[in-house]
């Protein structure tokens, strides 16, 4: 048994990429200090802006972001697997991506993943999204090493998904990461519930950091970072919606063992029956 510690960051990121990188960085530096080889940072963990205007303003290029070879740099420099649960970047079409970022020791990029899902919906109170008016989702899944074993990716609104969960497992991963900013209403209703019914389907760890409280930009969020593990027992959460670090240690053969048990992963049958609807 090889148990790997981890550290979830949970952020309040606001409107300023640059304040956004120095709170991460610090919180990042912190939780290697305390021995995390594998560090999580939330979705668009480098800016929370839903001013349409403002936002596309802000946003930069791959390239021209600093973002993106600053969280290198730091993984390098501390030695640790890096996840940056999202950063908001320009695409090359004019279009904004979700894109997460995953770093390994030296620095390297061992995997990105542009959201797949998009948050369109009516939740009711008020409350409304549509996050492809601005945003190009992905079509591509995304797995890579990390923490001693093969990690999934995905983000936030994926996580109501599971067909995507299943194809990482089954190619795979060990543990699945959700970083999200969730929003209140869903997050009180939905998030744990959802977060270890991934667990527990796949026999997966599950790593979601979150963002949490009153962003800048007026947006409101849930927090209750999270730690399942591949049985379905949170691990390990943060209480409330505040920036902290939440650490857990996660062992690959833990993920094994739940799959001995319950190998439902092998046991997907073809169906017949009615279709998706037109
Ligand atoms: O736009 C940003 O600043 C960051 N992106 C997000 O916050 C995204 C898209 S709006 N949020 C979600 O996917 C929430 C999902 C959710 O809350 C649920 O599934 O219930």
């Amino acid at each position: 048994m090889s148990r790997v510690k981890v550290a979830l960051i949970q952020m309040r990121s606001g409107t300023d990429p640059e304040r956004n990188l120095d709170d991460a960085e610090a919180m990042i530096r912190e939780a290697a200090g305390q021995g995390a080889k594998f560090v999580l940072t939330p979705e668009t963990t480098n800016l929370v802006q839903k001013d349409t205007q403002r936002l596309f303003e802000t946003l930069k290029s791959p390239v021209e972001d600093p973002a993106p070879i600053r969280f290198a740099r730091l993984a390098e420099a501390l030695k640790i697997d890096l996840l940056a649960g999202s950063f908001a970047l320009l695409g090359a079409d004019g279009r904004a991506v979700n894109r997460s970022h995953l770093f390994g020791p030296d620095g390297e990029v061992k995997a990105l993943y542009d959201k797949i899902h998009m948050f369109d919906v009516e939740i009711g109170g008020g409350e409304s999204w549509k996050e492809s008016a601005n945003y190009k989702p992905g079509d591509r899944a995304a797995i890579a090493d990390a923490a001693g074993m093969k990690v999934g990716l995905s983000i936030c609104y994926d996580l109501r998904f599971p067909y995507l969960y299943r194809r990482l497992a089954q190619a795979g991963a060990l543990a699945l990461t959700v970083p999200s900013a969730f929003t209140r209403p869903t997050g009180r209703a939905h998030w744990e519930v959802l977060l270890r019914a991934r667990a527990i389907e796949t026999g997966s760890w599950v790593l979601a950091p979150a963002q949490g409280g009153r962003h800048e930009d007026g947006r409101k969020t849930w927090g209750h970072s999270m730690v399942v593990g591949p049985w379905g027992e949170v691990v390990g959460a943060l209480s409330g919606d505040d920036p902290g670090i939440l650490y857990a240690e996660i062992d690959a053969e833990e993920a094994l063992e739940a799959r001995r048990r319950i190998p439902a992963l092998s046991h997907d049958r073809e169906i017949t029956g009615p279709g998706k609807p037109a």
